[in-house]
């Protein structure tokens, strides 16, 4: 939930210090000064029932005007959270490369990463006090700049990427570093190159993903820095990127965004709601493995894209163009042809002469009848870096999206694409990547788990 602008944040209450301990004290003497835990207690404890309303810090001290609840998304479960989870406002993705070949130490990293995660989604600091209770002679357990801030449904979803396990079909000398290789499951393949592909190797590819998903940025980027900083020796960010702006529905409750070229975004997107489409387009099987993928089972396989959108040009095409280019209206969102937003396309409509909703345009191209019926979890969010040096922005569409098995769903959705989406004239993909991301941790586990000891 986004507090309203202007009391975002909630100001730094006044906790006692304890007056007993001398200000040189050693570590361990002092009372704590702040714990996000303590004021978050409401919410940190109905955390593990699943989403729960909580209170904020300044509703504990009593002293100031409510602010709206904070949710809690419980970071256990059958599935990742992050994956169906009503999508947040923000994101702060990371890929990270594995710098140790010493598996004791990248267990060790996992563990000490799922007690942290599971704190920061509960609204608490990585380690309890870490920030400003501990020792005032060590660098501070935790970076700070999440106190006193809710939870903001923040989610924390990891996944694998192929360079994890050793070799495969592009890197057949690639050596397996942590003896995992004989459990990489056959759709974790690296990607192809697609036509008009631009990837740069610093926005792509990784050992390890970490998404942060909250309603506020801040929550986010405290997660990935907090994260990133524990794994210092045993893993170095590859590349990371912020959005902003869910660019998906991922529930039949969430109104549909719009993308950074004016559309709604997300409208035929599968739904949490609809168990029976997820079985089938997002949740690995227990069939689509042999014994030793089984990890895998109940897991999805994140795609991720970074598609830069070139704006000016867009923004100088007319408004029909772009609604043909989309195949959609731009106000309403409706398919060319029909007039509410979640009225189903028809692509037999003619205008006489030509299809309405043209042969090139991204949604015919995109949607399940064009592709046997194949259907993927959309989960991206806009982003805009700046601009690129020559005065154009450099913003776009940080795709993301779940799928059961690469290879069968989004290579054919993005070949499809590449060859003649009209689209393909406004964009570029500069960015791409493929990990496993397991099922959701078991009580007392931690993050990949399942695999290390299977
Ligand atoms: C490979 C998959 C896809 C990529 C890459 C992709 C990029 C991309 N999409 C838009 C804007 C819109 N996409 C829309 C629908 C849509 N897109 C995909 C897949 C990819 N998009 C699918 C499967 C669908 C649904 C098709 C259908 O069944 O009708 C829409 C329409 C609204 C909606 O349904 O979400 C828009 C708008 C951009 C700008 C973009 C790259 C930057
Ligand atoms: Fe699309």
């Amino acid at each position: 939930m986004v507090r309203p602008a202007g009391q975002r944040r909630a100001p730094r209450p006044v906790v006692p210090v304890n007056e007993n301990a001398a200000p040189d004290a050693p570590s361990g003497s002092r009372v704590p000064r702040f714990s996000r835990r303590a004021l978050l207690g409401a919410a940190a404890g109905a955390g593990v029932a699943g989403i729960a309303a909580g209170v904020t810090a300044t509703e504990i001290a009593g002293t100031r005007t409510p602010q709206p609840p904070s949710q809690v998304v419980a970071f256990r479960g059958d599935r990742q959270a992050g994956i169906i989870t009503a999508a947040q406002d923000r994101l702060h993705f990371a890929a990270f490369d594995v710098i140790t070949t010493d598996r004791s130490q990248l267990v060790a990293l996992l563990q000490q990463w799922t007690t942290a995660a599971e704190r920061m989604t509960r609204g608490e600091e990585t380690f309890e006090n870490g920030a400003v209770g501990l020792s005032d002679y060590r660098p501070p357990t935790d970076t700070g700049e999440a106190l006193g801030l809710a939870a903001s449904s923040l989610t924390l979803t990891i996944g694998f990427g192929p360079g994890l396990f050793g070799p495969d079909a592009e890197n057949p000398t690639r050596p397996d570093r942590f003896g995992i290789a004989a459990h990489r499951p056959a759709a974790l393949a690296p990607l192809p190159v697609f036509p008009l592909d631009e990837l740069e190797p610093a926005r792509s590819g990784g050992d390890i993903c970490i998404q942060a998903c909250a309603d506020d940025p801040q929550v986010a980027v405290h997660a990935i820095r907090n994260l990133a900083r524990m794994g210092f020796g045993v893993v170095s960010v590859r590349w990371s990127q912020l959005g902003f702006g869910r660019t998906s529905s991922t529930s039949v409750d969430q109104q549909t965004p719009r993308n950074m070229f004016g559309f709604k975004d997300g409208t035929a997107n599968l739904k949490a709601e609809e168990p029976e489409q997820l079985d089938t387009w997002v949740w690995v099987q227990p069939a689509d493995n042999p014994a030793a993928a089984q990890w895998m089972t109940g897991g999805s396989y994140l795609v991720a894209r970074r598609i830069r959108m070139h704006i000016e040009r867009w923004d100088r095409a007319s408004l029909f163009e772009q609604e043909r280019v989309i195949g959609r209206s731009k106000g309403e969102g409706a398919p060319l042809g029909q007039s509410g937003e979640f009225d189903a396309p028809n692509f037999d409509l003619t205008n006489g002469r030509s299809p309405v909703i043209a042969r090139d345009a991204h949604v015919r191209l995109a949607h399940a009848d064009n592709l046997d019926g194949v259907q993927i979890l959309r989960r991206g969010y806009n982003f805009t870096d700046g601009s690129d040096g020559f005065g154009h922005l450099d913003a776009g569409l940080f795709f993301i999206a779940f799928c059961r098995n690469p290879a069968d769903q989004f290579v054919p959705m993005q070949q499809a694409l590449a060859a003649k989406d009209a689209l393909g004239e406004y964009i570029t993909h500069n960015g791409s990547a493929l990990f496993a991301c397991p099922p959701g941790v078991a009580p007392g586990h931690w993050w990949g788990q399942t695999l290390f000891e299977s």
